[in-house]
């Protein structure tokens, strides 16, 4: 018999909300103001530091415009490097705070997000974006400020998402045991971390972002659903 749920860990990005949002919003929003952003405030000691983390990477000292091309180039490959999704994340600041664009959800997350509050099960978010990014995806979601509903942000600072010791840290931070959390996401590789660490599993496999549904060879054994309907009626 399985342990009993007693905390959900959730993805954004092709999970909660939908994939294209975050392709064709939010990546071509920083891509255009990150030049203009590192020269403007690439002086501040809170962005100078992730700076200074990608020239290191780039081999020592390079120019900011260069280091801004760099990571215009790691949008285009959609890398979930820690520097890179903290820049982000401050640069999608301006956009939110100017109401150039609401994060998406999908209105089936947010009701059952609200559900499972309201039943008292402890939220949480762990995502490539940067904990800040998180906050303010879900503080300016279509479905309004969300940010209540959740207990905990977790992102790659604590770890990658395909690595099992990640959702271990993560387990000893919410401080339940790792079988009695369940972790949604749309990417069997992060499930099968998660799967490994001993936290129970759902893939979620939206039809507006997986046109092919994945069958279950893809799915690699874990539960798989098309939304968050079904996951745990509190009805
Ligand atoms: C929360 S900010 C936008 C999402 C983002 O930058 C990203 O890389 C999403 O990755 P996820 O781990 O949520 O699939
Ligand atoms: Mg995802």
């Amino acid at each position: 018999m399985s342990a009993p749920m007693k905390a959900i860990l959730t993805d954004i990005e092709g999970t909660s909300s939908s994939i294209s949002f975050v392709k064709d919003v939010l990546f071509p929003y920083a891509r255009r103001a990150l030049p203009g952003f590192v020269k403007a405030r690439g002086h501040e000691p809170a962005i100078r530091k992730w700076l200074d983390m990608v020239a290191t990477e780039m081999g020592g000292m390079c120019q900011d415009a260069m280091i801004a091309e760099v990571m215009q180039g790691w949008i285009d490959e959609d890398r979930k490097h820690t520097a890179l999704k903290a820049l982000q994340g401050m640069i999608w600041a301006d956009g939110y705070q100017s109401a150039d664009f609401t994060a998406h959800i999908y209105p089936d997350a947010a009701e059952a997000l609200r559900q499972w509050h309201a039943a008292g099960l402890p939220l949480y978010v762990y995502s490539s974006g940067s904990v800040p990014a998180q906050r303010l995806f879900f503080g300016h979601s279509d479905a309004g400020d969300l940010t209540g509903l959740f207990s905990g942000w977790f992102d790659t600072e604590i770890g990658g998402k395909r690595e099992a010791g990640s959702y271990r840290r993560i387990a000893d931070s919410i401080g339940l045991p790792a079988a009695e959390i369940l972790f949604l996401s749309d990417v069997v590789a992060e499930l099968d971390a998660a799967r490994e660490a001993g936290m129970d599993t759902v893939l979620i496999d939206r039809i507006e972002d997986y046109p092919q549904p994945r069958d279950a060879g893809q799915a690699n054994g874990h539960r798989r659903l098309e939304s968050f309907s079904a996951i745990m009626p509190t009805a």
